[in-house]
């Protein structure tokens, strides 16, 4: 399967081209990133720390998807809103890790899944999509005098909150209780807030340092906390469970899917 990897330069966009390379079963075919970028006309591979591969990072993505199977993409919502049309034009897989999407973004997005097979999640990782079934299943099962709390943390450099996983853990309890998350979700808190109202689902965001993604769901009741949490200790997860998704959408019909299809959960 022939990949191009957009966003190339970017602490993301390094490590998939990284997992591309080390992958069965896949080739870096272009590695992209935006008009007027440092990094255009350097080797991918070499960017990625790696020996050079002989693909130089390039500004047309229009070029690189029509020679192209599939894209992995961790950029930005503008960014992937374009890259979704234009992997529409050419029929192929859009991986889509970008977070921080709209609901008009993700409209684009449905609509460009008529022609693209799109697999988009806030997290490729198989322990967060593991964590989220079973987040479903507890807020399913405990009762309405267990509050629901989403603790994340992240980098310094990360510019979206709460976190896309945190967004998707939420969707998770939201559903295993049968509400919309948007109903429910309460993602700010200061000064006189007055009592928590029963049902909220509740968001706090971190943000400091190196570290890579921490989320904990809390369900506290009367006398008892029951935690469920994940540690991401290295981006290269994120990056192989794209390529995964990449070569699974391979042969399926046009469509949005998620991680969890990938997986089977
Ligand atoms: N779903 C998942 O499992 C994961 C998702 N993410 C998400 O991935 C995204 C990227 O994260 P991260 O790698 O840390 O961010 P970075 O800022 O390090 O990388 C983003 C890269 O995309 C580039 N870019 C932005 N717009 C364009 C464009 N129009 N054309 C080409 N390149 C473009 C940026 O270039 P420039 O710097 O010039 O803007 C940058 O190189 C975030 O939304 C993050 O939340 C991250 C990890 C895991
Ligand atoms: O920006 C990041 O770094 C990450 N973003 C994703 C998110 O928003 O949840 C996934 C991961 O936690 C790292």
């Amino acid at each position: 399967m022939r990949l191009v990897v957009v966003g190339a330069e970017g602490r993301m966009g390094r490590m998939l081209v990284r997992a591309v390379a080390q992958a069965e079963g896949c080739t870096l075919s272009a590695a992209i990133e935006r008009e007027g970028s440092a990094a255009l006309g350097q080797d991918a591979g070499t960017l990625a720390g790696l020996q050079p591969l002989g693909v130089d990072i390039t500004d047309d993505p229009l070029t690189a998807f029509a020679a192209a199977d599939g894209v992995l993409d961790f950029t930005a919502p503008a960014a992937t809103v374009h890259f979704a049309e234009l992997a529409a034009q050419a029929r192929i897989v859009h991986v889509v890790g970008t977070t921080g999407l709209s609901d008009d973004d993700l409209a684009k997005l449905k609509a460009a899944s008529y022609h693209a097979r799109i697999v988009r999640s806030g997290n490729m990782s198989l322990g967060v999509n593991l964590m989220a079934a079973l987040v479903r299943k507890v807020a399913a099962t405990l009762g309405a005098d267990f509050d629901i709390e989403i603790l994340e943390m992240h980098h310094r450099m990360k510019v979206d909150a709460p976190s896309g996983t945190a967004l998707l853990l939420g969707e998770a309890a939201a559903e295993g209780r049968g509400v919309d998350l948007p109903t429910v979700r309460v993602s700010t808190r200061d000064g006189h807030t007055g009592a928590r109202k029963p049902g909220d689902i509740g968001f706090a965001t971190l943000r400091g340092g190196s570290v890579v993604g921490d989320h904990s769901v809390l369900f506290a009741g009367p006398g008892e906390t029951l935690t469920i949490s994940h540690h991401a200790a290295d981006r290269g997860l994120f990056a192989s469970g794209a390529v995964k998704a990449a070569l699974w959408a391979h042969p399926k019909p046009p469509g949005l899917y998620s991680m969890a299809d990938v997986l089977d959960l």
